[in-house]
């Protein structure tokens, strides 16, 4: 695969408007990544506006990070208004596996057809129902322990399934690639993940829903070794981010991607 740098042209050519109902952590540090990348975001969650919102957005991404049962029914609303449309949006299952509120909310957005799923080891492995229960928002797994729970996850459910981590897998239960960008610093940044979704949403407006995702992150992992080459440290490391995210071009990206079929 190699369109990655057509792919984030065509994404900021686009600057696509991302509705995002995302969680309380997130919310600022993913704003920023958004404008960064070239695209348009707006942080909306109250149930009585978000299925008009919806509809004046390009992609949708819901993550249950700090969700509540009104948030739910908010994340609901706006997801069916994508998926009705033809939408894209990108489900994050934050700390699935801890508590049975994550698991009924989980279980009744992927009824709602996301067209991509990302979450760490952990998460995908709860969501695809074959973890131990218990974790937090961190990933306690290795990303290839979780890549037949991702596989199975996109067979069930029709999305596309990305698992972060030190190296990523993304899959739609046909086709599977690994992209081995990124930098060991990014974990230690809170909701880079959650910032992901967006990235990921904004690429998935111009192009199929797998090769858009792989794009995504492998920009977003190069972005993160060029943050973390110029940069001591987390505090240092997320101006650099943000930073390495806007310089980035079509030629580095394309250069510098390491994606494989798997
Ligand atoms: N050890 C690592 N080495 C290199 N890149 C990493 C590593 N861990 C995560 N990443 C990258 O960091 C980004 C965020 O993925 P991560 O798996 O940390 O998300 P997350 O656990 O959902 O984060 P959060 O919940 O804090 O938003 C991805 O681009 C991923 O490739
Ligand atoms: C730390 C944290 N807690 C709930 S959501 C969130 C952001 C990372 O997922
Ligand atoms: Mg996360």
């Amino acid at each position: 695969m190699t369109d990655h740098g057509t792919h984030l042209d065509q994404m900021r050519a686009q600057a696509p408007l991302v509705h995002n109902i995302t969680n309380y952590v997130a919310m600022n540090i993913m704003a920023n990544v958004l404008l960064a990348v070239g695209a348009s975001p707006a942080m909306v969650h109250a149930r009585q506006e978000v299925a008009e919102f919806a509809g004046l957005a390009q992609a949708l991404t819901v993550n249950i990070g700090t969700a509540d049962p009104d948030w739910v029914e908010a994340m609901a609303l706006a997801a069916q208004v994508m998926t009705q449309a033809g939408r894209p949006w990108v489900l994050d299952p934050v700390g699935v596996g801890a508590t049975r509120f994550r698991q009924d909310a989980c279980a009744r957005l992927v009824d709602l057809g996301p067209s991509i799923i990302r979450g760490n080891a952990s998460e995908i492995l709860a969501l695809a129902g074959t973890a131990a229960a218990g974790r937090g928002a961190d990933a306690a797994d290795s990303v290839a322990a979780a890549q037949e729970a991702a596989l199975a996850l996109a067979r069930r459910s029709g999305a596309v399934v990305a698992v972060s981590g030190p190296e990523d897998f993304v899959t739609d239960g046909q086709q599977s690639f690994h992209v081995a960008n990124g930098h060991p610093m990014m974990p230690r940044i809170t909701a880079l993940g959650c910032s992901l979704n967006g990235v990921i949403a904004a690429f998935a407006v111009a192009a199929p829903a797998l090769p858009a995702t792989a794009s995504a992150l492998a920009y977003y992992g190069l972005a993160g070794e060029q943050a973390g080459a110029r940069s001591e440290g987390p505090g240092g490391f997320q101006p650099a981010f943000l930073d390495a995210l806007y310089g980035m071009t079509a030629s580095a990206l394309d250069a510098g991607a390491k994606v494989r079929a798997a």
